[in-house]
C-alpha cells in the first residue's frame, strides 16, 4: 500500500530500512520497545537501546572501554581547567583464571557480574565504573581529594572480599581485586594514555605485593594559590577566545 507522503520537514519513518537494527538488538538480548512500531516512542526506544548496545559492556551492563577512554579524556580535560584532583582507579580479580578453571566460565561470568554491582554500590553516582576487559575494571573518580583516594581504594576492595557469589548450588565463593590508582596532575594537561599507565603501574605493584590490596601513586598536593589559579582561568579564556573565529 501507498503511504502519503509526509510533509517536507519530517521524516518518512516508513521508510527507514531498520531490519539489521533489530536483530542486532535481538541478538544481543535488548529489550524491543512495546510501542507501536515505527511510532516516535518506538523509534526513540530503538536509537535508545542502540546507544546503550555501543556504549556498555553486554555482561555486566557497565560502562564499555570506547565509553570509558572518551570519559578519561574529557575528564583529563577538565581537570587541567579546574585544578580539581581526579583519581583513576583500576582493578583486576585476582588469579581468575583459577575461578575458570575450576568452577567453569559461567561461574566466572557470574563472579565478573557480582564485582561488577559490588564496585557499583561502593562508590558515588557521580563516579564513572567501566569493564575495560575480561576481569578488569576501572573506575573514574572526578572532585575525589588526594586524602581521601586510599580510603576509596580500601573501601572497594573490602567490599569485594565480603561479597560471596553461588559458582555452583549451594557452593559460595569469595574472590579479592587488585588496585591501581593515579591521580591527574592538577592544573597541567596530561594525556589519558600517560594516566592510564600511572594507574596500571600501581595495579601490577599491587600484584607483585601480594594481591588483595590497593597501591596509589604517591600524589603532591597543587600549591597553586587561589591567585594563580584566577590568572590560569584568565590566560585559558583569553587563548579560547582567540580560538574564535
Ligand atoms: N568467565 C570469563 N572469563 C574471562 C572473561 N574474559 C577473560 N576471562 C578470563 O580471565 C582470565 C584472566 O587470567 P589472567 O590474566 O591469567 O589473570 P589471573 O588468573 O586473574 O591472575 P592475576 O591477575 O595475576 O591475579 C583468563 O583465564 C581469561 O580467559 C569473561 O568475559 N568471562
Amino acid at each position: 500500500m501507498e503511504h502519503p507522503a509526509p510533509p517536507p520537514h519530517l521524516i518518512d519513518a516508513e521508510a527507514l530500512v531498520l531490519d539489521e537494527a533489530l536483530q542486532l538488538l535481538q541478538q544481543a538480548g535488548a529489550r524491543l520497545p512495546h510501542e507501536a512500531p515505527k511510532s516516535v516512542a518506538w523509534l526513540q526506544a530503538v536509537v535508545d537501546a542502540l546507544c546503550d548496545l555501543s556504549s556498555k559492556d553486554a555482561l555486566t551492563g557497565l560502562v564499555n572501554r570506547r565509553s570509558f577512554e572518551m570519559a578519561l579524556a574529557r575528564e583529563v580535560d577538565r581537570v587541567a581547567r579546574s585544578g580539581e584532583a581526579a583519581l583513576l582507579l583500576v582493578l583486576d580479580i585476582d588469579h581468575f583464571k583459577a575461578v575458570n578453571d575450576t568452577y567453569g566460565h559461567g561461574a566466572g561470568d557470574l563472579v565478573i557480574r557480582a564485582v561488577a554491582r559490588a564496585i557499583e554500590q561502593t562508590v558515588r553516582p557521580m563516579d564513572l565504573v567501566a569493564r575495560v576487559g575480561g576481569e578488569e575494571f576501572a573506575i573514574i573518580l572526578p572532585n575525589c581529594a588526594s586524602h581521601v583516594g586510599l580510603a576509596v581504594a580500601e573501601r572497594v576492595r573490602e567490599r569485594v572480599s565480603e561479597i560471596g557469589v553461588e559458582v555452583t548450588p549451594g557452593q559460595m565463593l569469595n574472590v579479592t581485586v587488585s588496585l591501581g590508582g593515579a591521580f591527574a596532575p592538577q592544573w597541567v594537561r596530561s594525556s589519558p594514555l600517560l594516566w592510564t599507565e600511572r594507574a596500571d603501574r600501581q595495579l601490577y605493584r599491587a600484584k607483585a605485593e601480594g594481591r588483595n590490596r590497593a597501591c596509589l601513586e604517591p600524589q603532591v598536593d597543587s600549591l597553586v594559590s587561589a591567585e594563580e589559579k584566577g590568572m590560569l582561568f584568565a590566560s585559558l579564556n583569553l587563548e579560547t577566545q582567540q580560538d574564535l573565529p
